[in-house]
């Protein structure tokens, strides 16, 4: 992998926003064997002052996907590690050290939605459209998207996706729960940003309990879950900041909740 096929910018007043970007414009960001290397050791490697990160992709798209010249040379034994390793660089996205906001544009196809379905927040503007054709290409999910993908739209679609090679464009998805924020083309990276700073702002510990508790309670049995639950909620408040921060409401000196 060159250095320039993916890039990190730490921005924000606190240097607390990491910038993430698939610099692979000229192949559509197809993801490269370097390229998931390079994403997992960024993820690995954040300077302690960032709070949350926003990835995007440079060019007319997020991301077409695995990069499939690599795969041409590739045995069942080598496909095996090839799929372990992608799964440790979408893990340390998913359960890494800080939210991940992605900001979808243009083709969020195969590999690129296995991807953006490991961030916590995807917002996507009206250029955006999603498909897994996967099906055609003789191959399958490798990055954890069987697990993660039926999670946000359920089993069924995500069948249909990769049975019939269906496309949802930016509306639908957000409508079947592909993307949280729509917003007009070209500003998904400002939008992503901004809530990237919003949540760079809670408290660490909270953040933290939300990645990492909460895909795990909703796999729980009820009574595990509402034990982990309780867990979380106990090493949250009895932190010295939740009581700084519950005080600062008290005293007036902190934001009232606002009607949308
Ligand atoms: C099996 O174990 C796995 C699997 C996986 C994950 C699997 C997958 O991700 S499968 C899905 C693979 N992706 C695709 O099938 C999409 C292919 N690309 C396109 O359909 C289009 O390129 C586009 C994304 C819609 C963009 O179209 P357009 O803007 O017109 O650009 P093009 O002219 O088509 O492309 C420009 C340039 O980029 C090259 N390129 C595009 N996509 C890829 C790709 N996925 N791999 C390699 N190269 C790509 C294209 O060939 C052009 O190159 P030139 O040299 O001709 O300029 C995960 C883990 C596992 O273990």
């Amino acid at each position: 992998m060159s250095k320039k096929d993916l890039q990190l910018d730490i921005r924000g007043d606190h240097k607390e926003v990491a910038v993430i970007r698939l610099t692979r414009p000229a192949k559509r960001n197809a993801l490269s064997d370097g390229l998931i290397l390079a994403l997992r050791d960024v993820f690995e490697n954040l300077p302690a002052t960032v709070r949350a990160a926003v990835i995007d992709g440079e060019g007319e798209h997020f991301c077409a996907g695995l990069d499939l010249s690599e795969l041409k040379e590739r045995d069942a034994g080598q496909g095996l590690v090839h799929s372990r390793m992608w799964h440790a660089a979408l893990e340390r996205v998913q359960y890494g050290p800080v939210p991940v906001i992605a900001a979808l544009h243009g083709a969020v196809v195969g590999g690129g939605l296995e991807l953006a379905s490991a961030c916590h927040i995807r917002v996507a503007d009206d250029s955006t459209f999603y498909a897994l054709p996967e099906g055609s290409r003789g191959i399958f999910v490798g990055g954890g998207g069987a697990v993660r993908i039926p999670r946000l739209i359920g089993a069924a679609r995500m069948t249909d996706m990769m049975l019939t090679g269906r496309v949802y464009n930016a509306q639908d998805g957000e409508r079947i729960g592909l993307a949280q924020y729509l917003v007009p083309q070209g500003q998904a990276f400002d939008k992503a940003f901004e809530l990237a700073q919003r949540v760079a702002q809670n408290a660490p510990l909270t953040n933290y309990a939300l990645m990492h508790a909460l895909p795990r309670i909703a796999e729980q049995p009820a009574d595990q879950g509402f034990l982990t639950e309780a867990l979380m909620a106990a090493i949250a408040q009895s932190a010295p900041e939740a009581k700084t921060r519950v005080q600062a409401f008290l005293d007036g000196r902190a934001a009232k909740v606002k009607k949308a």
